[in-house]
């Protein structure tokens, strides 16, 4: 475990801090660094990726104008523009990843409990102000951390005043382009003669041409000249943002995009398939901030355990060790942000006395949609190791109770620790096969399906993604979690008094492992809708992608992004479940599916099925399901990791990412509700268990 002290060590950049626009600042002046400013840090990381780019010439590849002399080697130059950015290593990530929590109560379920805001405002507000005020105290260092950390990037920041807190696509793109005069790597004139004949493919000192298939044999068969692909990157993206002043004369926009598409595969080192998912899902122009942010560590960041401490005293505690650091932002009251520490962070008394979690800041997010209630009975179906579950807890005030699931018997391990080390009280751990869990117990008010993914948002942590993964492992993923995500609705009682809601989340950016779930989980089970997340900030969930049209309502969910939040690449959706029966299934006959019925196992249907009943009335009664049902049962055979309760492999191997990440952050005041059980008593036993 290296701690933050050790990313210090390295002068890495820091991380902006995790505020949103509006955000009182927690120093005097903020100096933030440039994570929302992606053609900034390309600058820094583009280097320090690959570190011999800085032998070569950084120049592009360019053609005297009707010049057709074949190019000439690049000549080496030295390019110190970087810094030595370091990539997050494994131990770091492991040490991240093992750690969550708990936290706050965010979003109400309804808009009705308006009334009752302020009366809860002291107690579970988003956000206290004097937390910041408190720790600015604390820290009198800040200073000169701002000063250590200072990137002299101030318009790049984040959070400078902005009321809108969602963060578009566009947004990113536009603080792309306003870096472009800095780019060291823009084209430009060469007076030197001798510089000139180095040069090759130059037409101007404006004109970019595109490499021959000469070219391209030659370069093929030299050592990869990064700084060169770099270069050509930068200029492919000017031709392709000015495409009818800036094209070649005879080339096609394909031609500059397969270009591209093969540079940057060797620039960030990903496979051709994934870079291809990737180019489908984002402008080019975001794609490259977004290959950036996965080259730069997310900021680290703990959750307080509110069932051990304040943050107040958390902070005062860390301070005093040494730590630097800051409330996350408005929008959590429990986050602070880690920004050094001369001790590793995951190894302080606090740490092992249970007074936080190391817990990404994207990971708040899908328990803070959820916004289970005291007294309430919820189920974590995915939950190892457990950030979410004892994030769950410590917002039910340990009330109620928390089934804490995960199929990874191993897993359940690390689970259990994190439960018991934080003090969590209300939690059973159990091992199951989620697919399973209607027909093992049902009748929750509230489901967290933090789901197996791809990892796709938490490249930044586990780099291995970048290569590993290939069009059959999104396919078992995807069926996984379409099978995953209705067994989570089945599993709760549309009737349930204070919840009756579900969420999926992913730490993946793939459409088919968000949307198109989401989109299934509509159409396979009409009795449910999405509600609004009630997390202040968020990309909207994609309508339509690639020909495919999604129902209206999956703009309700929300996204993440590296390159935009600063945050691990997230995905956050919220169904309201309205009837436990499920209409018009299997040729226009309404399942019944009462959730209440399989409450405690003891009230399990016939043959113990209870909510499972809707398994086999027509999930995936298509030709690809069946395909895919077949593969991933011999798939699951083979997930030896799995002992006993099979995941299958695919989604063994996907999950890692998500617990391997940091998370996210972002602001907004949501509507906060009374806890279920009356005056925070929690609900009479026959209704919590
Ligand atoms: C993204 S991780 C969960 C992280 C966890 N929610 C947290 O916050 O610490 C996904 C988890 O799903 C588990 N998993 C994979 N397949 C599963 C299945 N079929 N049923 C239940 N859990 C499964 C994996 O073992 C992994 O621990």
């Amino acid at each position: 475990m290296g701690g933050t002290g050790r990313r210090a060590r390295n002068k890495q950049p820091p991380p902006a801090p995790l505020r949103l626009p509006g955000d009182k600042p927690a120093g005097k002046k903020r100096t933030t660094a440039d994570a929302a400013a992606p053609a900034k840090k390309r600058k820094a990381t583009a280097t320090t990726a690959h570190p011999t780019a800085d032998t070569a010439s950084g120049k592009p590849t360019k053609r005297a104008k009707g010049a057709k002399g074949k190019p000439v080697p690049q000549v080496a130059e030295s390019d110190d523009d970087s810094e030595s950015d370091v990539v997050v290593s494994d131990d770091d990530g492991a040490m991240w990843d093992d750690e969550d929590a708990l936290e706050h109560r965010v979003a109400s379920d309804s808009d009705d409990d308006a009334s009752l805001d302020g009366a809860l405002d002291d107690d579970i507000s988003i956000h206290s102000e004097d937390d910041f005020d408190v720790i600015d105290k604390l820290t009198g260092e800040h200073q000169e951390r701002e000063e250590l950390f200072a990137s002299g990037d101030e318009d790049d920041s984040d959070d400078d005043g902005e009321e809108n807190v969602k963060v578009t696509k566009l947004e990113a793109m536009a603080d792309d382009d306003d870096d472009e005069d800095d780019d060291p790597h823009a084209l430009r004139a060469h007076s030197d003669d001798e510089e000139d004949a180095m040069e090759t493919n130059i037409i101007d000192d404006q004109f970019f041409v595109l490499p021959t298939d000469e070219d391209r044999e030659r370069e093929a068969l030299a050592p990869p000249d990064l700084a060169l692909v770099n270069h050509r990157i930068q200029e492919i993206l000017k031709v392709l943002a000015n495409f009818a002043t800036l094209k070649q004369p005879g080339r096609g926009r394909n031609e500059y995009l397969t270009q591209l598409a093969s540079d940057l595969c060797l620039y960030y080192g990903y496979s051709e398939y994934l870079m291809d998912q990737f180019m489908q899902l984002f402008p080019v122009q975001e794609l490259v901030a977004f290959l950036d942010a996965n080259e730069t560590p997310r900021p680290v960041t703990i959750r307080t355990n509110t069932l051990k401490t304040t943050r107040r005293d958390l902070a005062q505690a860390l301070v005093t060790r040494g730590v630097n650091l800051e409330p996350i932002g408005k929008w959590s009251k429990v986050g602070l942000q880690v920004f050094d520490s001369p001790v590793p962070i995951g190894a302080t008394p606090e740490y092992l006395a249970g007074h936080y979690m190391l817990q990404a800041a994207s990971s708040f997010l899908p328990v803070m949609a959820l916004a289970p209630q005291e007294g309430e009975r919820c189920l974590d179906m995915s939950a190892a190791p457990g950030g979410k579950t004892t994030y769950m807890a410590a917002l039910m005030k340990n009330t109620g109770m928390v089934f804490a699931n995960d199929a990874n018997k191993d897993r359940t391990k690390a689970l259990a620790a994190n439960i018991a080390r934080l003090g969590v009280r209300n939690a059973v751990v159990c091992n199951y096969d989620g697919r399973k869990f209607p027909s093992v117990l049902g009748g929750f008010d509230r489901v967290l399906l933090d789901s197996p993914c791809s990892g796709t948002g938490v490249i930044a942590k586990d780099p291995t993604v970048k290569t590993n993964k290939s069009h059959e492992d999104f396919r078992m993923l995807t069926h996984l979690q379409k099978e995953l995500v209705l067994a989570a609705i089945d599993s709760v009682d549309a009737a349930s008094p204070t919840g009756g809601y579900i969420v999926y989340s992913t730490c993946s950016v793939m459409v088919c492992e968000n949307e198109e779930i989401i989109d299934y989980a509509l159409k396979k089970r009409p009795n449910v809708k999405l509600v609004d997340t009630e997390i202040p900030f968020g990309v909207e969930g994609f309508k339509t992608f690639r020909g495919k049209t999604f129902h209206p309502s999956v703009q309700l969910t929300r996204r993440y992004y590296p390159h935009a939040h600063n945050m691990d690449g997230f995905f956050v959706a919220k169904f309201k479940k309205l009837s436990n029966k499920i209409p018009n299934l299997a040729g226009g006959k309404d399942a019944e599916q009462d959730g209440k019925k399989a409450v405690g196992g003891a009230k399990k249907g016939k043959g113990g099925k209870a909510a499972a009943a809707t398994k086999g009335d027509d999930q995936f009664d298509d030709e690809e399901d069946a395909k895919i049902i077949a593969e991933a049962t011999k798939s699951k055979g083979k997930a030896g990791g799995n002992k006993g309760k099979g995941a299958p492999k695919a989604a063994a191997a996907g999950t890692d990412g998500a617990e391997a990440s940091a998370e996210p952050k972002q602001q907004q005041r949501p509507k906060f509700r009374k806890p279920a059980g009356k005056g925070g008593k929690p609900r009479p036993k026959g209704k919590s268990n």
